[in-house]
C-alpha cells in the first residue's frame, strides 16, 4: 500500500543545507496499522508531508496504492486522507458545513456530502457539536472534526501527524477508541506520527523508528522490546555479600546480557524474565542465597530507543507533561 525507497529531503536554509531524511525506505501493507516514532526533528513530519504529496522529495521513490506521488500526486490524494498537526477547521464555520465544503472539494454533490458528513458526526460522536462553530470545540472535540475532515473521501490510507498531541489523557483515549473503531469498520491503512510511546505500543501492529532522519528500527514492538530491550529482573538480599555472589552465578546464565550489582540489589537483564525468575530463585536458595524481593520489568519503547542510540527518546522528545 505504501512503499518508499531511498527517500531523501534536504531543505536549503541561510544556515546552509538541512537533511531532514536521508535515505528512507518502507513498506506498509494494507490495513496495517503503523506508528512512525522518533524525537524532535528525526523527520518524521517531513517523511509524511513527502508520502503525501505535500512536499517534493529530494530524490528516492514513494509509491501509494500503486501510485508515484510525484508523477501522479492527483491519484494519491484521491487514496488517502491527511490529517496534519494544526487543526485543519474554520473558526467560526459549523462544524456540519465544514465537512461538507470539504467532501465538495472532492468533487463531491452536496447530497452525498451531507449524507457522508452526518455519517462521520456519528462515527466519530459530534451530531450535538453539529450546528457549533468549530471554534467552540474542546480540544479533543476539534481533533475528532479533523479525523473526520481527511474522512470525507472515503480514502484508503489515513496519515495522522501527532493526533493526540496536546490532548488530555481521556481526550487521547477517547480519540483512540474512535480510530480504532473506523479501522475495524472500514480496514483503513493508518500511518502514524506520535511522540507517545505508550501511544504507539498499544495501538500500533509494527513500530518504525527514526532518527536523524534514517530508520534506525522496524517491527512488531514485543519483538523490538524483546530482541532490542530485554526484560529486567531485580532482586534484593539481606547482604551486598550475598548479591556479590549471587551476580557471579547470575552470570553463567546463558541468557544473562547484562547483569548489574548496586549494594544488595542486583539488575538482571534477560530473555522471558518472567519464566526465568521462578528457577533463578530456587538455583540461588540451594546455593544459600535467599532473595529479599523480587520483580520482573518490561521493556518500554523507550528502552528500545536506550538501546540503540544510547539516548532517551522520552528525554530527547522533549515530551509534553
Ligand atoms: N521547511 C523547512 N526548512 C528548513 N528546515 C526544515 C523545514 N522543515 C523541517 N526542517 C528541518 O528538518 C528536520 C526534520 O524536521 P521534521 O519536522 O520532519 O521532524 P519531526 O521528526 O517531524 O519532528 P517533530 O516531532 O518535532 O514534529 C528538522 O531539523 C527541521 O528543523
Amino acid at each position: 500500500m505504501i512503499r518508499a525507497s531511498n527517500l531523501t529531503r534536504t531543505f536549503k536554509t541561510k544556515a546552509g543545507p538541512v537533511e531532514a531524511v536521508r535515505g528512507l525506505s518502507l513498506e506498509v501493507e494494507e490495513g496495517e496499522l503503523v506508528a512512525f516514532l522518533g524525537p524532535n526533528g528525526a523527520g518524521k513530519s517531513t517523511s509524511v508531508r513527502m508520502l503525501t504529496t505535500l512536499l517534493p522529495l529530494t530524490s528516492g521513490q514513494a509509491i501509494i496504492g500503486g501510485h508515484d506521488v510525484a508523477r501522479n500526486p492527483v491519484a494519491v490524494r484521491q487514496l488517502i486522507g491527511y490529517v496534519g498537526q494544526g487543526t485543519g477547521s474554520g473558526p467560526y464555520h459549523r462544524v456540519r458545513d465544514e465537512l461538507i465544503t470539504q467532501g465538495r472539494a472532492y468533487r463531491m454533490s452536496y447530497a452525498d456530502a451531507r449524507m457522508r458528513a452526518d455519517e462521520l458526526l456519528a462515527v466519530l460522536e459530534l451530531e450535538d457539536q453539529a450546528d457549533r462553530d468549530c471554534a467552540t470545540l474542546s480540544g479533543g472535540q476539534k481533533r475528532r472534526l479533523d479525523v473526520a475532515l481527511g474522512l470525507m473521501h472515503t480514502p484508503k490510507i489515513l496519515f495522522l501527524d501527532e493526533p493526540s498531541t496536546g490532548l488530555d489523557p481521556h481526550s487521547r483515549a477517547n480519540l483512540w477508541e474512535h480510530i480504532i473503531r473506523l479501522r475495524q469498520q472500514t480496514g483503513m491503512t493508518i500511518f502514524l506520527t506520535t511522540h507517545y510511546l505508550d501511544e504507539a505500543d498499544n495501538m500500533a501492529e509494527r513500530v518504525m523508528i527514526m532518527d536523524h532522519g534514517k530508520m534506525i528500527a522496524d517491527d512488531v514492538p514485543e519483538k523490538l522490546k524483546a530482541d532490542l530491550a530485554g526484560d529486567q529482573i531485580r532482586l534484593s538480599f539481606q547482604s551486598e555479600q550475598d548479591a556479590g555472589s549471587a551476580a557471579e552465578q547470575a552470570r553463567s546464565l546463558p541468557t544473562a546480557r547484562d547483569v548489574t550489582q548496586e549494594g544488595i540489589r542486583l539488575i538482571l537483564t534477560v530473555n522471558k524474565g518472567e519464566s526465568l525468575l521462578p528457577g533463578l530463585i530456587h538455583n540461588l536458595h540451594k546455593s544459600g542465597l535467599e532473595v529479599q524481593t523480587a520483580n520482573v520489568q518490561r521493556p518500554t519503547l523507550d528502552d528500545v530507543f536506550l538501546s540503540l542510540t544510547g539516548r532517551s527518546l522520552r528525554e530527547s522528545a522533549e515530551l509534553p507533561a
